[in-house]
C-alpha cells in the first residue's frame, strides 16, 4: 500500500483507547459455571467518558477487571491501546495497569497518613517516576483543591477525598481511566463534585474515562452509555441525559430480564 494511503486510512480510524473484541469470561465449572461475559465486543474511544450500566450480575465490574488487566478471561480479546492483555505475564500487566491505567474506587482508598497531595503522586513515587509538573499542575488546577493540598484525607470532605483519588489516578497520565462506581458512597452533591471533575478531565484534559454506574445522573455525566445484560452488550446511548438513561432501563426492564 502506497505511504499516502496508509496516513489517510489511519486518519479516517477513530482513535481508540481499549478495546474488547468477543470478549469471554467463564467462572466455575458445571454447575456453578457462570458466563459473565458472553462475547463482548466494545470499544473505548480515547478522550471519550463512557459509562458502563446494566442490572447487578450482568457483567460490569467483570468487563472493568478484564480490560483492567485485574482479571484473566477465558476467550477473545482485550486491548490497552496497542496492547493485547491475553499471553501478558503477571509481571507485565503489573506494569501495564501502573504504566498506563489509571484506577477510582468506590471507597477513594487514600492512605490516611499522607496528605492530598502526596496521595496524589503516590503512585508515582512507588514507581520510581518523576512527575511531570506541568502536569500536575494542570490537575491540580482542574480538581480546584488548591488551598486543601496539605489536608489529610481525614480533613476533608467525602466529595474532596474522591476528586484527590482521581487526581492521583490521573497524575501519571494513563492512557485510560477506570472508575467503579466513583459515587457510591457519596451523596449526590459530593459526588457531582466528583463526577464534574472526571468530566473535565476528559473535556479539558482530554483523558479517557470508563465508569461503572448503577445511577443515571452519574451516567448522564458521560458522553455514551454502554448497557450491558446477562453478559452482553444490549445497547449504546450517546450524548445521554438523566431522563433518557431511564428510559431505556425501563425498557429494558419492561422487555423483562433473562436471568
Ligand atoms: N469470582 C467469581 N466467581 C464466580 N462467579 C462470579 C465471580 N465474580 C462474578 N461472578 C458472576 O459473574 C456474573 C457477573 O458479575 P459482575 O460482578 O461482573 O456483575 P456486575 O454487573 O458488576 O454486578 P453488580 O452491579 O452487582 O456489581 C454474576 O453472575 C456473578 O455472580
Amino acid at each position: 500500500m502506497p505511504q499516502h494511503a496508509t496516513a489517510t486510512t489511519r486518519l479516517r480510524v477513530p482513535s481508540v483507547a481499549a478495546r474488547a473484541t468477543g470478549l469471554t469470561k467463564i467462572y466455575g465449572e458445571s454447575e456453578t459455571r457462570v458466563v459473565a461475559l458472553d462475547s463482548v465486543t466494545v470499544e473505548f474511544g480515547r478522550g471519550r467518558f463512557t459509562a458502563i450500566m446494566g442490572p447487578s450480575g450482568s457483567g460490569k465490574s467483570t468487563l472493568m477487571h478484564c480490560m483492567a488487566g485485574l482479571d484473566t478471561f477465558s476467550g477473545g480479546s482485550a486491548r490497552i491501546g496497542d496492547t493485547e492483555l491475553s499471553g501478558l505475564t503477571d509481571r507485565q500487566l503489573t506494569r501495564l495497569r501502573r504504566e498506563k491505567i489509571g484506577f477510582v474506587f468506590q471507597s477513594f482508598n487514600l492512605l490516611p497518613t499522607l496528605d492530598a497531595l502526596e496521595n496524589i503522586t503516590l503512585p508515582l513515587d512507588i514507581a520510581g517516576r518523576k512527575p511531570d509538573q506541568e502536569w500536575l499542575e494542570l490537575i491540580v488546577g482542574t480538581v480546584g483543591l488548591s488551598g486543601r493540598l496539605r489536608h489529610r484525607p481525614s480533613q476533608l470532605s467525602g466529595g474532596q477525598q474522591q476528586r484527590v483519588a482521581v487526581a492521583r489516578a490521573l497524575a501519571g497520565r494513563p492512557e485510560i481511566v477506570f472508575a467503579d462506581e466513583p459515587t457510591g458512597n457519596l451523596d449526590s452533591r459530593s459526588g457531582a463534585e466528583a463526577l464534574g471533575f472526571l468530566r473535565d478531565s476528559v473535556r479539558e484534559l482530554g483523558q479517557t474515562v470508563v465508569m461503572v454506574t448503577h445511577d443515571p445522573v452519574a451516567a448522564s455525566y458521560a458522553d455514551r452509555v454502554v448497557f450491558l445484560a446477562d453478559g452482553r452488550v444490549s445497547d449504546d446511548l450517546p450524548a445521554p441525559t438523566p431522563e433518557t438513561v431511564l428510559d431505556r432501563m425501563r425498557l429494558f426492564d419492561a422487555k423483562g430480564r433473562t436471568n
